[in-house]
């Protein structure tokens, strides 16, 4: 068996403050998480905390490109590091997050070893690019695109290795179906996408046992499972930052990690968005828990 190690990468650089004059919440993931007592029932190693800068966005305004930059490469870089590290011992490497952008650190800690692919398991695509948007702004709606090589030099070029994920390495699960422009583009560019309709319609486990295999090609060294809470429906994972109905229900998320994450090829896994500030008694916090604590032990 390989070691299981969670890190915790506590980053909420990637977010708008959720009211003038606060930060995200999602920076808690982790402590919550670990709360659950995650690291224990997983018998996990202790991969430690890479800490994030400062959440400061100064004088930005729209218009001005992703907030945060500097301190999103510097923090994605760092991250890489440790990553790196545990991915060259061939352990299973659990990030704790964080928001969406700490995915940027395992795509580059991967990009840096070899060609990975990404399995998103997401409502929406995080794909928001100059190409396709006024609004760029906030990096956690936008890694995808980021790490695919799309937007500005300083996060999507670091060490000179844009890009990190090639298109064709990529698959999307759990997109909400009315995200008609999103899928549109997606099509466009060959990036398979499964949509909330179509896990049910095909079988979430079928699904993700056919993408975990599609990376079994030659020249793929593995991929990477990257987990944005708010693929869950609302009714069960409220504490997003933007909340989309018709989303997963635990069973069926469940269904899909497994197979990926019991995937020898699988090289980690990132949780991200849950923010237990919108979670006061903790009960979306401690189920979020126990499905990834499903999804990696043998029931
Ligand atoms: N859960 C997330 N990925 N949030 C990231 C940003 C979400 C927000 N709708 C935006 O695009 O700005």
């Amino acid at each position: 068996m390989r070691n299981i190690v969670v890190v915790d990468a506590p980053s909420n650089l990637g977010l708008r403050p959720p009211a003038p004059g606060t930060v995200p919440g999602c920076h808690k993931l982790a402590g919550a998480l670990r709360e659950q007592r995650i690291l224990q029932r997983l018998n996990a190693v202790e991969g430690g905390v890479v800490v994030p800068p400062r959440y400061d966005r100064g004088d930005w305004r729209e218009g001005d490109g992703v907030f945060n930059a500097a301190a999103l490469a510097a923090y994605t870089r760092t991250l890489a590091d440790r990553i790196e590290h545990h991915v060259r011992a061939g352990d299973l490497t659990v990030v704790l997050g964080g928001d969406c952008s700490v995915q940027l650190g395992a795509s580059l800690a991967l990009r840096r070893i070899g060609r990975y692919g990404l399995v998103a398991i997401d409502a929406s695509p995080d794909f928001r690019h100059p190409g396709n948007s006024d609004g760029v702004g906030a990096a956690g709606g936008e890694e995808v695109a980021l790490a695919t090589g799309r937007g500005q030099a300083d996060l999507t070029d670091l060490e000179g290795l844009r890009p990190y994920l090639r298109d064709e390495d990529v698959r999307f699960f759990g997109i909400r179906d009315y995200f008609e422009e999103e899928r549109a583009e997606l099509a466009d560019l060959k990036i398979p996408v499964a949509t909330v309709g179509d896990v049910r319609a095909e079988g979430a486990g079928a699904l993700a046992r056919a993408a975990a295999l599609s990376y079994a090609a030659p020249g793929l060294d593995g991929f990477w499972v990257h987990l944005d809470a708010d693929v869950l429906d609302p009714d069960v994972m409220p504490a997003v930052d933007s909340p989309d109905p018709d989303g997963l229900d635990h069973g069926e998320l469940l269904d899909l990690l497994r197979p990926l994450l019991g995937s020898p090829l699988c090289a980690g896994l990132t949780v991200t968005i849950y923010d237990p500030d919108l979670d006061p008694d903790g009960t979306a916090g401690a189920l979020l828990t126990d499905t990834v604590v499903a999804a990696l032990t043998r029931s």
